[in-house]
């Protein structure tokens, strides 16, 4: 049976507002999604004559069993009751713990691909639904698009948003989601803003920021530097709850000139905002060859 190689990409929170905290613990957000067009990629090669599910190479500290990609695979298989299964191989770029969705976009292409390769359909709202229960983020890499969220970040609308570049920094640190969200003195109390507003430029500066920043920069020293750095060129802002900062630019030559300048010592790639997520592209490509050859 054929193989299936698809991307999954980054998303960077170009604003993210924590505006409650719910009684079971999750926090109530309104944020921006950016798709990226860069990202892991994931082999996915099925497996008629078992349901074993295998993971090659290893994640470093992170056991093949909590793997998303796994957690997603045996999700998917517990659902249906399918008894197929999948050898997986991925090609790891995104830094971990960095607020790039990494492990969560990982998860959504895994579904996606199994979806597919498995014969399950079961369309993109169930697909979705399964992602929440693995992360908050997994249902925007699911339904692909650049989109404005409310809710823990599942209630999605998609937005078309004009084309951008990105310079993203990944100070060296590894920083844990449920320890800022659990932090007494993370901000979870800002108004709720109108998407449309914030969109058509209409609301105030301030708006373009991420409740995330002050306590991350307080725990974190090298992302403060980090932030403060990329600021000269733009308006730098913590992604997630980090450890990554972007800074948008206007067109790629600026994002060469910036990733240039960056010092030693921090990693740093350039990216293009994406409405569309690249791996929606690809698997719509793969569909297409599918059928041309019936
Ligand atoms: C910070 C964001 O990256 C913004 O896009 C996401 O909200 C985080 O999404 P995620 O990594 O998929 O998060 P999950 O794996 O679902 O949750 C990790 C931990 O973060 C906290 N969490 C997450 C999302 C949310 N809206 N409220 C929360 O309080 C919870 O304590 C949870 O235990
Ligand atoms: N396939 C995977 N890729 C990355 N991390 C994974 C994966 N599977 C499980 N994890 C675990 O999930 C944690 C968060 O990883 P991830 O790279 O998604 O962080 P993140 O970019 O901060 O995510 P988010 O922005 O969604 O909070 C990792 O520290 C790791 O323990």
């Amino acid at each position: 049976m054929r193989a299936l190689t698809l991307p999954a990409p980054a998303k960077l929170n170009r604003l993210l507002r924590i505006t409650g905290r719910r009684p079971d613990g999750y926090h109530s957000l309104q944020t921006l999604f950016q798709i990226l067009d860069s990202g892991d990629t994931l082999r996915f090669l099925p497996r008629l004559d078992s349901d074993d599910i295998t993971l090659s190479p290893a994640l470093a500290n992170v056991a093949e069993a909590d793997n998303l990609v796994v957690r997603a695979a045996r999700l998917l298989q517990q659902q249906t009751g399918c008894r197929q299964g999948a050898a997986i191989e991925l090609e790891k770029r995104l830094p971990m713990g960095g607020g790039l969705g990494g492990g969560s976009s990982n998860a959504a292409t895994t579904l996606l691909a199994l979806d597919h390769l498995w014969g399950l359909n079961l369309g993109i709202d169930r697909l979705a639904a399964l992602g929440l229960t693995l992360g908050a983020d997994v249902p925007v890499f699911v339904r692909g698009d650049t989109a404005w969220a409310e809710g823990i970040g599942e209630q999605l609308v998609p937005v078309d948003l004009a084309p951008c570049w990105f310079v993203v920094i990944h100070p060296d640190v590894e920083i844990s989601t449920a320890a800022v969200f659990g932090h007494p003195g993370l901000t979870r109390d800002s108004t709720v803003i109108s998407m449309r507003r914030a969109l058509a430029g209409a609301a105030p500066d301030a708006v373009w920021r991420n409740d995330c920043e002050s306590i991350v920069r307080a725990l974190y020293p090298e992302v403060d530097r980090a932030l403060s750095w990329l600021d000269q060129y733009g308006n730098a802002t913590l992604t997630g709850t980090g450890a990554c900062v972007f800074c948008p630019l206007d067109d790629e030559a600026q994002a060469d000139q910036v990733l240039r300048q960056v010092p030693d010592g921090w990693q740093a790639f350039k990216a293009r905002g994406s409405n569309r997520s690249p791996l929606h592209l690809a698997l719509d490509t793969a569909k297409g060859l599918d059928r041309a050859q019936g």
